[in-house]
């Protein structure tokens, strides 16, 4: 398999006319320029995708079921052609209209959701598949080391049917860690994992990933785990990119109604534009779109950005509470009949039916033409 050197070296070679047109200078270890892919010719299942990942970077590709996080991993893979646009790897050319290069030729490494081991084969074996280039003495020592790495040291003589899941999981992040790959693309790799398990997994991976400054495409439908694993973001819906930003920018000033609603709790409070300024029942907000004077707009609000203060004479009413461990989850309803949401520390503990005045903080909200289709 390749080592850095190759990495480098492929990216900067090229000595022929044909060959130089195939690779272009390494800025970015993976692009996709307008990337189209489609099972069906009238039907793209992803369309006019963009984005670069940085050396060491970890980037997750969110978004809900047959949004077509898949279908662009496998594009990265070789697995999928295009059908329009290009996918760089290392400033090469692999993928373009009527040109993929073979999977095995871009050094990839992949983890799916059932982590595909051999089951034949011992835990060492397993790690070594992608090795047999190497001297035996180079291969026991490569291995070695990703059982170190990895945790796995004492397991090597195991079969995957004598392993947990989390152990299986990390078998097969080392046997693709193990041959040095230029991008690590990771298929929901916590799905098979109860709850703890993947925390703890999430976490181990993610001080792994740093240690070996692996550069690393990440899909997952799960918000929590995007925001704890990613440097940054690519919200996708039905098969195009909605916004590509940092956890914390996605959370804050998602670009759309969609990205807000889909990676966490978010209330759309509508007002009218009057002066530059948004009037709603939850108070004034400034008008960041300039929309034109009398225009209808809604605002996106974050529970942590609503404080709910029990008072007597307040129009609102606590309708229900979700403890929620760290916090309490309110849901209250507005004097209109409008729900929206408060998170107060779980020690604040008021009854359903409490009436109190809420207080928004105005530092986070976004301003949309329209809320997302309910
Ligand atoms: N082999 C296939 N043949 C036809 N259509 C397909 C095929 N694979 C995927 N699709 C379609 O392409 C679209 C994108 O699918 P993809 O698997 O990439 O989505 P996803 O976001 O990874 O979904 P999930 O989270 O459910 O795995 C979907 O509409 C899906 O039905």
């Amino acid at each position: 398999m390749m080592t850095t050197d190759a990495r480098t070296n492929r990216a900067g070679a090229g000595n022929t006319q044909a060959q130089a047109d195939l690779y272009r200078p390494a800025s970015s270890i993976l692009e996709l320029r307008s990337v189209s892919c489609a099972y069906e010719p009238a039907r793209p299942a992803v369309h006019d995708i963009s984005f670069l990942a940085r050396e060491g970077e970890i980037l997750c590709l969110l978004g809900p079921s047959g949004c077509g996080k898949t279908t662009i991993l496998r594009a990265i893979a070789g697995f999928e052609p295009v059908r329009s646009g290009e996918i760089f790897l290392s400033g090469r050319l692999v993928s373009s209209s009527g040109h993929t290069i073979p999977t095995e030729e871009r050094h990839v490494g992949m983890v799916f959701q059932e982590y595909a081991l051999f089951p034949h084969l011992r835990v060492a074996d397993n790690i070594a598949f992608g090795l047999r280039h190497l001297s035996k003495g180079e291969r026991r020592n490569r291995v070695q080391e990703m059982l170190c790495l990895t945790g796995l040291e004492g397991f090597e003589r195991r079969y995957p049917h004598e392993l947990s899941g989390g152990q299986q999981q990390r078998v097969a992040l080392s046997r693709a860690l193990v041959q040095n790959p230029v991008v690590l693309l990771l298929d929901e790799p916590f799905s098979n994992l109860d709850p703890d398990m993947a925390s703890r997994m999430r976490q181990e991976l993610h001080v792994l990933l740093r240690r070996m400054k692996t550069t690393t495409i990440l899909v997952t439908h799960d918000h929590d785990e995007a925001f704890a694993m990613a440097d940054r973001i690519a919200v996708l819906n039905k098969g195009a990119l909605e916004q590509m930003d940092t956890p914390e920018q996605i959370y804050h000033v998602p670009a759309t109604p969609f990205v807000a609603d889909f990676v966490g709790q978010a209330d759309f409070i509508p007002g009218q534009v009057r002066s530059g300024t948004v009037h709603t029942e939850l108070g004034e907000f400034p008008d960041t779109l300039q929309s034109a004077e009398g225009a209808s707009v809604v605002v996106m609000i974050r529970p942590d950005d609503i404080h709910a203060v029990p008072d007597r004479s307040a129009g609102s009413r606590i309708v229900a509470r979700q403890f929620r461990g760290s916090e309490n989850l309110y849901t209250i309803r507005l004097p209109s009949g409008q729900l929206v949401h408060s998170s107060e520390s779980s020690t604040s503990v008021y009854q359903e039916g409490a009436a109190v005045e809420l207080r928004v903080s105005a530092t986070h909200t976004v301003i949309f033409r329209e809320a997302p289709p309910a």
